[in-house]
């Protein structure tokens, strides 16, 4: 392709009649624009085909609009709307007269009359045969149905629209954000589900390769009185915001936020079901938020409308913003931070540009540098090579590990909520707090977190396991999530699923990983998680600190096999119970024929047996009494070995529930006790 489209490209060499030819002075060195490598390379970042360009728009605009919101403790309202545009809608909007096709042949999916009629007797072949299956009472096949006349050329456009309540974007940045590869707010050490600068320029550049219409945004931030409206596209080549049109508008309600809409191509039927398990994931780890999804199309009966409600009101801290960890800087990185740093001396550089390096050792630090080095000394004059040793030293001494303060979790709570959700979504009304009854769900077997240090950035891996479950199939089934956002492709080659099916040993919990319905829900958060690529799709499993982290927490060693004796010892009661019916029957029929025996005196029976049989004949003893004492008995024996078990264990492991209190606030008159199963509100005068 060629670049700039400048004046200055290499001339033809001249075809001449020259024997020695000479070679073009001119250089053939050609420079891309970043917009230009990623529309030439965009599978990159997760926009491979039609398809999964749809479902990565809608997950880059959703995971903005929860950093936004997210970012300034606002509990995320999101509307997410993905309108299908038939084809004559779409060539009126770019302003193209539909044209009638006149000459056939030229299509790719032109039929031949012949062809045509072969096809049809082949169709009604197969139709013939299922029937005389069906009637047979076979097994019937399955045909796929014939593609008819639709071509390969047949591309599908859809509207992308997301709303959020988030911060909105300060009204001058809104065409670099939207217009310029590589722009973000997100470059700083924290946690945020966006990282690269990309996501919606991809979106951008998408629409533009397929179907030529800019992007439209609508911002507010709190306190503005006006709302800024932005339509632009990008100039590839110059990777710069081409705007059309950039305005404030009058404020007509008091929303604060974003709404940023695209026309792309797509595809929904290959995509539909992904881009609602992300959904649903979605809700899943971030039960705080509030979100309405639609799709709408002209044939109402493939509308979808779903909302996810809100389920919790306690949502994690905001990550905050920290410092480098002296072990994950490198040169490039040293020198930038003299570049930006405003202190003046090396003492104060080390001291407050990092973490974990205290004065004391600051000042250990430099004694070890050398002789040329002081505390005193002007961190602007520092040489190349001087850097150079303090980068080498950087890797060889000593520091404390980065706290995970910065980090933010899902936490215990939040993961529990999202795991009985996905699991079985009116679950929440049959958990008892002492583990599960309800005969569809055996165990949620708990959680744990576990904290950890990869190359300087501190992360939290946090895991459930749960065994059994109404929705759950069969096997292990694995759910990921990094920063808060789910992961849906790539499974096989991330740590988690790799860590779950290879390195951790099922039998040993008596669990049976191809039989059980077993769900892990692993999530991970780090200041940088190490994905692979910038698809953000998988972490890789070669990272030996994440894996380990991963296997410790999926195996949850001591919480899961104390569950599954609590599991087992549950379990006796309902399985003793379950036989209580037919034992009734059983032993109810002995007795009435050995009373029959001993009335007719064919078999004499002595003392307490007399008087048992007596009671038989009498209708003393019926099925109804000998059923109550069994059962009468089922409930002892389960008591006494309940007891037995719970002073094993002592009462410290009886299971607890967490609750949440909000903070009493003058003008509330009471407090909400959150608990996943219930909220208590306490009133006071
Ligand atoms: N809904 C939104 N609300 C507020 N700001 C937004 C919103 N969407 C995008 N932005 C701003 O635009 C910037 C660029 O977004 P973009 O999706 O291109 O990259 P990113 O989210 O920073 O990183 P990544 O490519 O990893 O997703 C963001 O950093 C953010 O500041």
């Amino acid at each position: 392709m060629e670049t700039g489209g400048s004046s200055e490209s290499p001339t033809e060499p001249k075809k001449g009649k020259s024997k020695t030819p000479r070679k073009p002075k001119e250089s053939v060195l050609k420079q891309k624009s970043p917009a230009e490598f990623f529309a030439e390379n965009k599978n990159i970042a997760g926009f491979d085909n039609p398809g999964k360009c749809l479902y990565t728009t809608v997950r880059e605009l959703v995971e903005n609009s929860l950093d936004s919101a997210e970012s300034i403790s606002e509990l995320p309202v999101v509307e997410v709307t993905i309108e299908e545009i038939g084809k004559n809608k779409f060539n009126s909007m770019i302003g193209l007269v539909d044209r009638d096709r006149v000459d056939e042949e030229l299509y790719d999916d032109y039929e031949t009359a012949k062809a045509r009629e072969k096809r049809l007797a082949r169709e009604a072949r197969a139709q013939e045969i299922q029937a005389k299956n069906a009637t047979l009472g076979k097994k019937v096949k399955e045909h796929p149905v014939s593609k008819g006349m639709r071509g390969r050329g047949e591309a599908s456009f859809y509207k992308v629209t997301c709303k959020d309540n988030g911060r909105g974007m300060p009204h001058d940045d809104i065409p670099d954000m939207f217009g310029r590869v590589l722009s973000g707010t997100k470059y700083g050490l924290k946690q945020t589900r966006g990282k690269f600068g990309l996501g919606a320029k991809m979106a951008l550049i998408w629409s533009k390769m397929s179907t030529g219409l800019p992007i439209e945004i609508s911002s507010s931030m709190k306190g503005q009185n006006y709302t800024s409206f932005c339509r632009l596209d990008i100039d590839i080549h110059r990777n710069i915001p081409h705007i059309h049109l950039h305005e404030k508008r009058d404020i007509k309600d008091r929303w604060h936020g974003a709404e940023i809409q695209v026309v792309i191509e797509g595809n929904w039927t290959t995509y539909r079901s992904k881009i609602m398990h992300y959904m649903r994931q979605m809700a899943v780890i971030t039960p705080y938020s509030q979100f309405l999804f639609r799709f709408v199309s002209d044939a109402p009966e493939k509308n979808v409308t779903i909302r996810f409600a809100r389920r919790t009101d306690v949502m994690p801290p905001v990550p905050v913003e920290t410092k480098h960890h002296p072990s994950s800087v490198d040169l490039l990185l040293i020198k930038r931070l003299i570049g930006e740093t405003s202190k003046q001396n090396l003492l104060q550089f080390l001291q407050h540009e990092f973490v974990n390096i205290p004065k004391s050792y600051a000042e250990r630090l430099i004694g070890e540098m050398g002789p040329e080095f002081s505390p005193k000394l002007a961190v602007k004059s520092l040489t190349s090579q001087q850097i150079v040793r303090i980068h080498q030293l950087f890797r060889q001494a000593k520091f404390d590990d980065p706290s995970g303060d910065c980090l933010s979790p899902a936490g215990e709570y939040n993961l529990r909520l999202g795991i009985i959700k996905e699991l079985h979504p009116d679950m929440v009304a049959t958990y008892s707090g002492r583990l599960c009854f309800n005969p569809s769900f055996l165990g949620l077997l708990l959680f744990v977190l576990f904290a950890q240090v990869f190359e300087g950035h501190p992360f939290i891996v946090e895991a459930g396991v749960s065994v059994g479950g109404k929705d759950v199939k069969q096997g292990l089934n694995i759910f990921r999530f990094a920063n808060r956002i789910p992961l849906l492709f790539e499974q096989g080659a991330d740590v988690v699923t790799r860590t779950a099916l290879k390195r951790i040993n099922w039998s040993s919990y008596k669990i049976n990983h191809t039989q059980d319905r077993i769900g892990v829900f692993v999530s991970i958060v780090s200041t940088k998680i190490p994905f692979k690529g910038t698809g953000k799709e998988y972490i890789g499993d070669d990272i030996s600190e994440i894996a380990t982290a991963v296997k410790c927490c999926i195996q949850l060693k001591s919480k899961i096999v104390k569950k599954m004796q609590a599991r087992e010892q549950q379990e006796r009661k309902r399985n003793l119970s379950k036989y209580i019916p037919d034992v009734t029957g059983a032993v109810y029929t002995v007795l009435r024929e050995m009373a029959e025996s001993h009335v007719s005196k064919k078999k004499r029976y002595e003392d307490n047996d007399a008087e048992i049989l007596r009671k038989v004949s009498a209708r003393l003893i019926t099925k109804e009494t000998l059923r109550e004492k069994l059962a009468q008995h089922v409930e002892q024996v389960d008591y006494e070995m309940a007891l037995e078990y719970a002073t094993q264990r002592g009462v410290s492991e009886e299971p607890r529930e967490a609750l949440y209190i909000q903070s009493l606030k003058a003008e509330n008159k009471f407090i909400d006790m959150h608990s996943p199963i219930f909220v208590f509100r306490l009133f006071h005068k």
